[in-house]
């Protein structure tokens, strides 16, 4: 049974977001919805989340120190990792004393799910080595001579990766002997939290990959139908529901997702992601967290991942969840320097059943993903062409 309270009274409900990005602003939203009190917190100020909470704070969050005061300062009922880069030990440390002093504070899905996928080794040797589901084949090294080494056993092409990281930063595609000494030097400066070790994957030529979004709840497991998705760099440019599928692929993706959640455990959505061939799949990784490509449920299904997320870590039922027909998403990217500006907004929204989402991002520097744009067609081809038409028609100026 969960009480929820009035925001900023002394009976509230708090809940703190580790990360503020547009898929925390979308959570952020639907826990307002609740009467939730809702802090936010990142790396930076003004970030999307923190625009629609009640308040928010600017930390490290890698810094294990900052982390705990910032708890011990707000005293929430529940912690939201939104993004990976967190100082996922001192969350394990803190859901161990709050157990310890009979409080019921958690991290949510919990605070071990937090720390094995905030480091793909983690959850990679869960998945392969522990769970044995079928996987690329990998290896991890530390230094460049044993990088070497990895990619001479594993076979081009590989994929390389730093292990903190995500939207593909610090990801390359090693296609032949000349790609494999920049591939290293990527993965050492493009990742989210600086030089260190490294995965060498090997390429699954897959035909198609999807994200299952999985959500434990009080009433147990639900899956959202299929999300196809295409990926550009390592970053998701287009997903698209429902994927369609063979009826085995579709019941092994369930298989291999309920395996996985199972064993993180604690509730909210997870995104699955699997690569698929025939009836074969094979388990990627896994966001204990709404996924970026699930950003097309915000038109695709009557609760969204988002929504799902709020009701699945309050504790509230799902007890069903409506896809209304062929969906699309497409990502918008602005590449510059400056304050993103938004024309053709009006041209964006033209087309009957098109949405959009203007993150509210402060700046972007080089690369970042600024807005979605999103449709609902008869079919999936249709909805990826107005949801692209979409995102043509938006001009960003960067001022
Ligand atoms: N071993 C592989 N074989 C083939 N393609 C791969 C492999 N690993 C990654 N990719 C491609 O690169 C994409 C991004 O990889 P991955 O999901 O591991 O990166 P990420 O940085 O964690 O991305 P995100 O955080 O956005 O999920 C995958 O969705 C897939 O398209
Ligand atoms: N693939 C993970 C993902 O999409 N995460 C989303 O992007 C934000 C970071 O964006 P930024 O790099 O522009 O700050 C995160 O906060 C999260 O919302
Ligand atoms: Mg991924």
């Amino acid at each position: 049974m969960v009480t929820l309270g009035t925001p900023l009274s002394p009976h509230a409900f708090r809940v703190l977001l580790l990360g503020s990005g547009e898929l925390g602003k979308e959570v952020a939203i639907e826990l307002q919805r609740y009467g939730v009190e809702v802090i936010a917190a990142d790396r930076y100020a003004d970030a999307p989340a923190m625009q629609v909470a009640h308040r928010s704070h600017v930390l490290d969050m890698l810094d294990g120190a900052a982390v705990r005061a910032l708890i011990a300062h707000e005293r929430p009922h529940l912690i939201v990792p939104e993004i990976e880069a967190i100082h996922t030990q001192t969350l394990v440390e803190l859901e161990r004393e709050f157990a310890a002093r009979g409080s019921d504070v958690r991290v949510i899905p919990t605070a071990r799910a937090a720390r094995l996928t905030m480091d793909r080794e983690g959850i990679r040797r869960l998945a392969a080595e522990t769970l044995g589901l079928p996987t690329s084949p990998y290896r991890f090294v530390d230094t460049l001579e044993d990088y070497r080494a990895a990619v001479a056993e594993i076979g081009v092409p590989c994929v390389v990766k730093p292990v903190m990281s995500s939207s593909g930063k610090g990801q390359s595609l090693v296609r032949s002997q000349a790609d494999i000494d920049t591939a290293w030097e990527y993965a050492q400066t493009g990742g989210r939290a600086g030089a260190g070790r490294v995965i060498v994957e090997g390429f699954i030529d897959f035909e198609y990959e999807i994200t299952l979004l999985t959500v434990r709840h009080s009433g147990g497991t639900t899956f959202c139908a299929p999300i196809g998705h295409l990926q550009r760099d390592g970053d998701y440019r287009e997903s698209w529901q429902p994927q369609p599928m063979s009826s085995r692929a579709l019941e092994r993706s369930q298989q291999i997702a309920r395996a996985i959640t199972d064993d993180l455990g604690g509730w909210g959505v997870f995104g699955v992601e699997l690569f698929v061939k025939g009836d074969e799949v094979w388990f990627s990784e896994v966001s204990p967290r709404p996924h970026d490509t699930g950003l097309v449920t915000l038109i695709s299904q009557d609760l969204s991942e988002f929504a799902l997320h709020a009701r699945a870590i309050l504790g509230l039922p799902v007890p069903a969840i409506r896809l209304f027909g062929p969906s699309a998403s497409c990502a918008v990217l602005a590449t510059g320097h400056g304050v993103p500006v938004f024309e053709g907004v009006d041209a964006a929204l033209a087309q009957a059943d098109t949405q959009l989402r203007l993150f509210g991002k402060p700046r972007v520097e080089g690369h970042r993903r600024v807005a979605v744009t999103l449709a609902l067609a008869q079919d999936i081809e249709q909805a990826r062409e107005r949801a692209r038409d979409a995102a043509a028609a938006l001009k960003i100026e960067l001022r």
